[in-house]
């Protein structure tokens, strides 16, 4: 993969696709980390004389704009970090695009609307997607990939737009990159993987090909229910993946045959509503054990007896990576088995990796010391495929 320090970049319209999808509390960003990731990026290029358009996706609008997920909030963020003006333009492709890059010094940034609200970013569709790249082209001289979170995507600004520009991939990939290859290649065993979280669908595929590569996995978050279900349980309203039930079954036979350690959560908190993350009001959420969540109750958060022993199955690990919050940390009186998991990364001799834009971002907000642990990945989604082996669309696109 070329690096930034291959291009010659002053003068030229410059394209970075960042991941700046930061989690928001209405319209504030409640954690920069993304932002602050893939800033040194922008502050090189703008540095050496580019005119620096930065693209970024957030939530997953649905292929039209919608204010609720606009990145201004992150433009005014990036300039900020960045400590100079930030232009920002309230379209991708659109009159307010065109003029604002047209409007850029060598050394300037502007940050472009929300990728997500044009159809033609996530389509499956090669020629409407291949349509909406040739319009981002145009924008630009040259393509730096940077947006780590976003690469498992096979989407335009991901996917199609660095065939289209002569590209080189951004120092927080060649980064990431670097930390989780080494993941692959010589981990110290016993290596322990716990997974959590809210991405159900996209991440349960992944435990088919750490079943091959882990010595344990811990399970939590919204992923645990499909487990507990597959087990015969009933999981009350709690988030539940029923398609993917025979799956797990599968994979809990299979660890099972190949001595891989398959722990699941043996008590949970439960509630018969979704707290409200803005008020924080108290949620008095109740404990049962993970084979007797009531119908009408859905479960938020491991329990207190899961905390103690994922803390002992994380104290002798060689290797811990981590993937999605085990409960839903955003409310105080669901961060306990969030705050466990990070303490037993700590207390744990191993070296720590932690991924996911939540997983980073509940570290930081529940007030542990980021620089603590041994790596903490812009991408959730986008580290585990890494490590299951998959060709990462994204990088194959910086490959090329
Ligand atoms: N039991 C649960 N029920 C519902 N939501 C949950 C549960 N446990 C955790 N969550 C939610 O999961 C979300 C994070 O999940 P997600 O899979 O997006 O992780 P991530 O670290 O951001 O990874 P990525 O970068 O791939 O998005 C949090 O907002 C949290 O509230
Ligand atoms: O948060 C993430 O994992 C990345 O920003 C990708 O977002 P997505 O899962 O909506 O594609």
């Amino acid at each position: 993969m070329k690096t930034i320090d291959d291009l010659q970049v002053a003068g030229k319209r410059v394209f970075v696709r960042a991941d700046l999808n930061v989690p928001l509390d209405g319209t504030g960003i409640t954690d920069d980390g993304r932002i602050r990731a893939v800033a040194p990026t922008i502050a090189k290029l703008a540095e050496r004389g580019a005119k620096v358009i930065v693209a970024s996706h957030l939530g997953r609008p649905e292929g039209a704009p919608d204010p609720a997920f606009s990145l201004a909030p992150a433009a005014v963020r990036l300039g900020e970090i960045l400590g100079k003006d930030v232009a920002f333009a309230t379209d991708t492709v659109g009159e307010s695009a065109a003029a604002a890059v047209a409007g850029l010094a060598d050394g300037q940034v502007v940050v472009l609307e929300n990728l997500r609200f044009n159809a033609g970013e996530t389509s499956k569709d090669d020629a409407e997607r291949g349509a909406f790249a040739d319009r981002l082209a145009a924008l630009a001289d040259l393509y730096v990939g940077d947006g780590f979170g976003a690469v498992h995507r096979k989407h335009a600004s991901v996917y199609d737009l660095p065939r289209r520009l002569p590209h080189a991939a951004g120092d927080l990939i060649a980064t990431e990159v670097g930390v989780l290859k080494k993941l692959t290649e010589d981990v110290k065993r016993p290596y322990v993987v716990a997974l959590g979280g809210a991405k159900v669908s996209d991440k349960l595929a992944v435990i088919d090909q750490l079943l091959e590569k882990a010595d344990r996995i811990l399970v939590g978050g919204g992923m645990a229910y499909t487990f507990l279900k597959a087990k015969g349980h009933e999981v009350g309203i709690s988030l539940l993946q029923e398609d993917q039930v025979p799956a797990c079954l599968e994979y809990l036979a299979r660890a099972e045959k190949r001595g891989v350690e398959f722990v699941l959560p043996v008590d949970v908190l439960v509630s018969s509503e979704f707290p409200d993350l803005k008020t924080k009001a108290p949620a008095n959420p109740d404990i049962v054990a993970a084979d007797a969540i009531p119908a009408d109750k859905e479960g938020l958060d491991i329990g207190p007896k899961t905390r103690e022993l994922y803390a002992a199955k994380l104290a002798d690990a060689g290797t811990v990576f981590w993937n999605g919050p085990m409960g839903v940390f955003e409310h105080p009186d669901y961060a306990g088995g969030t705050k466990a998991v990070a303490k037993g990364l700590l207390d744990s001799p191993a070296f720590t990796v932690v991924g996911g834009g939540d997983s980073a971002a509940a570290v930081r907000l529940l007030g542990f010391d980021e620089n603590a642990f041994g790596h903490i990945s812009t991408g959730g989604g986008a580290s585990l495929e890494y490590l299951e082996g998959k060709t990462l669309p994204g990088l194959a696109a910086l490959e090329d």
